[in-house]
Formats: structure tokens, sequence, C-alpha cells
């Protein structure tokens, strides 16, 4: 059991228990009620991918496997210039000790633009589905690989019960069959493999048929330019997880541009 998905869960499990300890939850509620609603993110997918690409483009500032992606990070900015250029989602990393995120992005990029936001961290505990609507989100993330069943249909319940969607994440068939007893019909096939970070495609490509009818399916990570989105549009994905490759780019929106015209 030694992969960086499980060291991530370890330090995921400190921090969620120091947080939770010093955070009260009445506090935490009240600002979740606070909040604007929801904005709906799969269904803004699903609208996107009617006649053309439904977009989640990712606000990265880095990765475990690349460090420092962008040095002149700035998420309002590239939260507008997303938007500009047609992404139908954001995707926001808030996780801090492996992918350089924030809270305080995810709060700054949804306030920046009207996308629906994910909140792209490793849940483990509904916790952390009240702290994600209080900061705004409107999506979480599942990653089905590091859950029990239990614990997946508990998050699951928490975000449904906040108005709010799942994305949940998938790498493999035994992983799918786990992913569709839950409820959310919004399903992403990860490219990258997080327990040692290979990417490959065939992940995708393997799964795609065996959606059943009525899913969102969205491939996720790796995905480099138009072609890639051509490719896997091939295969009948219409659906994308993007974050690195569109965030090394000087002109992001006229990037997004780009890559949905593929
Ligand atoms: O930067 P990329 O290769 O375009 O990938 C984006 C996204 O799919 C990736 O960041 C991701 C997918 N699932 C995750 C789970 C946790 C953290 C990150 C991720």
């Amino acid at each position: 059991m030694s992969n960086r998905l499980t060291e991530i869960l370890a330090a995921k499990r400190d921090h969620v228990a120091r947080r939770n300890a010093e955070t009260s939850l009445a506090a935490l509620e009240a600002s979740a009620a606070g909040q604007t609603a929801p904005r709906g993110f799969r269904a803004a997918l699903d609208r996107a991918a009617v006649d053309g690409f439904g977009l989640i483009a990712e606000i990265k500032k880095a990765s475990p496997s690349k460090g420092l992606i962008r040095a002149d990070f700035d998420p309002p900015a590239h939260a507008r210039a997303y938007q500009a250029g047609g992404a139908a989602c954001l995707s926001v990393l808030t996780d801090v000790p492996f992918f350089q995120g924030a809270d305080d992005y995810l709060v700054q990029a949804r306030a920046a633009c009207s996308l629906p936001c994910l909140r792209k961290d490793f849940m483990i505990d509904p916790w952390q589905v009240l702290e994600a609507r209080a900061l705004g989100a409107d999506a979480i993330l599942i990653i089905v690989a590091g859950l029990e069943d239990g614990a997946m249909a508990e998050i699951e319940a928490a975000a449904i019960g906040l108005g709010m969607d799942v994305l949940v994440e998938v790498h493999d068939r035994a992983e799918l069959d786990r992913a569709l007893r839950l409820r959310s019909r919004l399903i992403g096939v990860n490219n990258r493999d997080l327990r040692d970070f290979s990417v490959d495609f065939a992940r995708t490509y393997e799964l795609v048929g065996s959606a059943p009818e009525g899913c969102t399916f969205v491939a996720e990570s790796g995905l480099g330019g138009p072609a890639d989105l051509a490719a896997m549009a091939e295969h009948g994905v219409r659906c994308f997880l993007v974050g690195e490759s569109l965030m090394r780019q000087a002109d992001v929106e006229a990037a997004t541009r780009a890559l949905l015209a593929a």
C-alpha cells in the first residue's frame, strides 16, 4: 500500500483533523449557508457538450510530479481567461502540501467569473464537503481509489445535501463498478494513475464504452492540446479536465479557445 496516493491521503488526514479541531462547526455551517447557491456544474458541462466540448479548466500552480507549473500564478486572471476562452467549468486545486494550492485560490477564482467551480482536493471526510461549500465550491471530487464504499457514500451524501455536484474519479473497470453504486452520474477517468503518476490515454478509451447511458463522462489528465482532444473525440469523449498544458501558456484565453476548436 506504499504509493503516492496513500502518502497524500495520510497527510490529508492530519490536515483535516487539525482544521476540524480549530474550526467551529457552527461557524462553518453559517458560512456555507451564507454562500450564493451552487452553480450547476454537471449541467454546464452537459450544455457545452451538446454541440462542442465540455471543458473543465483547472487552476493548478504546481503538481507533485512536475513541481512548479506557473510562476506568475494568478487565480482570478486565470479564471477570467478560462471563461473568456470558452471553458464550461473550473477546477481549483486547494491541496497545500502536494499541489501548492490554497482555499483562497478557490474563493478568488469563483469571485472572478460566473463558471461553476470544483474544489479539487482529496476528500476523506464529509467535514471537508461542508468546508468546500463554505468556500463557495459548486462541486467536489471523490477519488474512488482512495476511499472505502461507505466513506464515498457519506461524502457524496454530504455534497448532495448541500446542492453540490460530485465528480467521481476512477482509473479502471473495478473502480468504475464501485463508482456506479453511488448516485452521481458524473464520472471522470483519470489517465494519470495517482499511485505512480503514469499517464495512459488507454485508461479512458477502455472505459468510455462501459459508462452507462445517462452518464456524463470526463477524460482527465495529460491532455496536451487540440490533437489529444480530437483523438479522444474519435472515441466518443466529449468532456475533458485539463490543467497543466493550459497553465503553461502565456495566453491562457487563446490557448483555451484553440483547444476547444479541436
Ligand atoms: O494537469 P493535467 O495533466 O491536465 O491534469 C489535470 C487534472 O486531471 C489533474 O490535476 C487531476 C486529476 N485528478 C486529480 C486528483 C487530485 C489532484 C489532481 C488531479
